[in-house]
């Protein structure tokens, strides 16, 4: 009888596994691609647990393969810096846009009927449904494992979708899933009244004028590093390579921390250390297949669930000295007070604890706002020390302005050419790579009907890099084509969008590049510099796209500037 019972909890339990994996990885996304299918969106064939992930992994694997041969029959040159970098960490990407979305569908129905009429050919071809479905552009759709992608580098569409309002499109819920120990339900990841209500949170402590009052913070921050630089340099004629990676990082945290978290900054440098290596252990695979899922307690998510516990204290630490301590008006307490006020609304229908909606806030914080700007300070400097013409450029300016002062929010704001320079950095290696978004649902862009449950994926580097859109010199560092501002530098405004889209748009990207501006123009101001011969050129993705190498810098003090801090 037991015997009995147990086969048949076994059998049962085996059936209901079967039927859940059946249902999550083969009729959800048959439903949701044979919609787009019928509506001309194309795409490579995906397997059954994994989708495309082991094509993603051929063609990754081919691409580096033909690239290390290339590399080896050719004398290396450090210098010899290609921007081209989607090609290799992407391929896939571009294969993909090649195959399947055609060109035939970047053009309208008007261009469409009269190559028709032209060519003499009858117009009911018209009906034949590769030609009528044209509104499509360059989108197709792919998967990793149970995780549908509508991928677009279609400007029209992403037009669209940056100036969708609607509630029926958000951020995807694998975000808050699969990268849930990283993101929580945070404001990057949350949909609805309760994303509404973090965002009027966290946004406005990161508009322009409270950007102006942090500036002598970030300039106080940057003068303790710009002093470290000088010790190692020493007296004049001196010269140092240094990592720069590693200052970036911890300078941007300090600011962050200082900015955000006022007199618990201290605490910061711990839990950024250890959001580091959560991000790396994340980054390792792919999520979306049976074996990445968050419960199954591999290796990989035993690490995961150690160092999230671990970051959750240490952030609920920070809230409880913050608790005992003076009233302090920063981003800490705004979340808190929030949050008392959070456990009030029942309006907002969520059932996250307050605990969980602090720590997830501050984590998020935490990450956004020193990852992606110290990232993003080490590829401008690298790119200013192999344009030595741009160095002196945007030198010569930051000295005409600030003269013998260090720059407050005024002089930061008429730096023109040092501003053209972050926005061709970000251009050429935008830290964050995709702009993702799901449908929630049923929702139309350019006459395509995306079902809900479909994600939505803009590569933002090809993008970035399309000739077509950036002209010929588009894989080329040329801080010029933004002289007239980011309207102007291509042939549409919606082709860069480092700071993501609409709505949903990057809350501290005022911050950002006010910390950017203090960082470079105190280090131009003070130093020259080049390439070590040592760096060698290699992007990678390890959820935002960073030197794969250290970035060294060869560092010498500007002689003609002597004035200490
Ligand atoms: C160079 C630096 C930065 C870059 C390139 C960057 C980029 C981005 C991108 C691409 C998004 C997603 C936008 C979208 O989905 O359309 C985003 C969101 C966000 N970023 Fe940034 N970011 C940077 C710095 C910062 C800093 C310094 C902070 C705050 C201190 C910050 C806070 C946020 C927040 C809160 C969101 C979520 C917005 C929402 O979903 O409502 N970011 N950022």
């Amino acid at each position: 009888m037991t015997m009995k019972l147990i086969v048949s909890l076994v059998l049962g339990g085996f059936l209901a596994s079967f039927a859940y994996i059946y249902t999550i990885f083969f009729v959800k996304p048959q439903r949701l691609t044979s919609r787009l299918r019928k509506q001309g969106i194309k795409g490579p064939s995906p397997s059954l647990l994994l989708g495309n992930i082991p094509e993603i992994r051929r063609i990754q694997l081919q691409v580096q393969t033909e690239l290390s041969a290339a590399k080896s029959s050719q004398k290396e040159n450090h210098l010899a810096i290609d921007h081209d970098w989607p090609s290799t960490i992407f391929p896939h990407f571009k294969q993909w846009i090649n195959e399947y979305a055609v060109t035939a569908r970047y053009y309208t129905k008007r261009l469409i009927i009269l190559s028709h009429c032209k060519a003499g050919l009858p117009l009911y071809n018209l009906f034949d449904s590769s030609i009528i479905l044209t509104g499509a552009g360059p989108s197709f759709m792919y998967s990793t494992g149970r995780i549908q992608q509508l991928c677009t580098t279609d400007i029209d569409m992403v037009k669209e979708i940056s100036l969708c309002t609607s509630s029926n499109l958000g951020k995807p819920s694998y975000l808050s899933k699969d990268r849930g120990p990283l993101l929580g339900q945070s404001i990057f990841s949350t949909n609805g009244p309760i994303w509404g209500h973090q965002r009027k949170i966290i946004a406005p402590e990161f508009y322009i004028d409270k950007v102006k009052s942090m500036v002598s913070l970030m300039v106080d921050c940057t003068t303790t590093m710009i002093r470290s630089w000088e010790s190692r340099i020493g007296s004049d004629g001196g010269m140092a390579d240094i990592n720069i990676d590693l200052d970036m990082r911890s300078l941007s945290a300090d600011i962050i921390s200082r900015a955000c978290f006022g007199s618990n900054y201290t605490k910061g440098e711990e839990i950024f250390s250890k959001l580091r290596t959560l991000q790396d252990v994340m980054s390792r695979g792919f999520i979306g297949i049976p074996g990445s899922s968050r419960y199954i307690p591999t290796k990989n998510n035993w690490e995961i669930w150690k160092l999230e516990k671990e970051i959750n204290s240490m952030i609920l630490r920070v809230v409880k000295q913050r608790a005992a301590t003076n009233y302090e008006k920063d981003l800490l307490q705004m979340i808190l007070e929030s949050a008392k006020s959070y456990g009030d609304q029942e309006s907002l229908g969520s059932d996250i604890s307050i605990d969980r909606f602090i720590v997830d806030n501050c984590k998020a914080i935490y990450f956004a706002g020193y990852e992606t700007t110290a990232i993003t300070a080490s590829w401008c400097l690298m790119l200013l020390a192999t344009h030595q013409e741009w160095q002196a450029r945007a030198r010569v300016e930051v000295l005409k302005i600030c003269k013998e002062n260090l720059p407050d929010a005024d002089m930061l704001r008429n730096m023109k050419t040092v501003t053209m320079v972050i926005q061709e950095t970000m251009r050429l290696y935008p830290p964050v790579a995709f702009v993702t978004r799901s449908a929630l649902q049923d929702i139309k862009f350019k006459e395509i009907t995306i079902p809900k449950g479909m994600n939505i994926q803009i590569p933002i580097p090809i993008v970035q890099q399309n000739p077509g859109t950036w002209g010929p010199d588009a894989h080329q560092f040329n801080p010029k084509r933004f002289a007239k501002g980011i309207l102007e530098a291509s042939s549409s405004p919606q082709a860069y969008m480092p700071f993501g889209v609409g709505a949903r748009t990057c809350a501290g990207q005022h911050f950002a590049m006010a910390e950017l501006k203090v960082i470079l123009s105190l280090i131009l101001s003070k130093f020259s510099f080049s390439l070590s011969p040592a760096y060698r050129h290699s992007p990678e993705f390890k959820l935002v796209v960073q030197p794969g190498n250290e970035v060294t810098l060869r560092i010498r003090r500007v002689s003609s500037h002597k004035k200490t801090y």
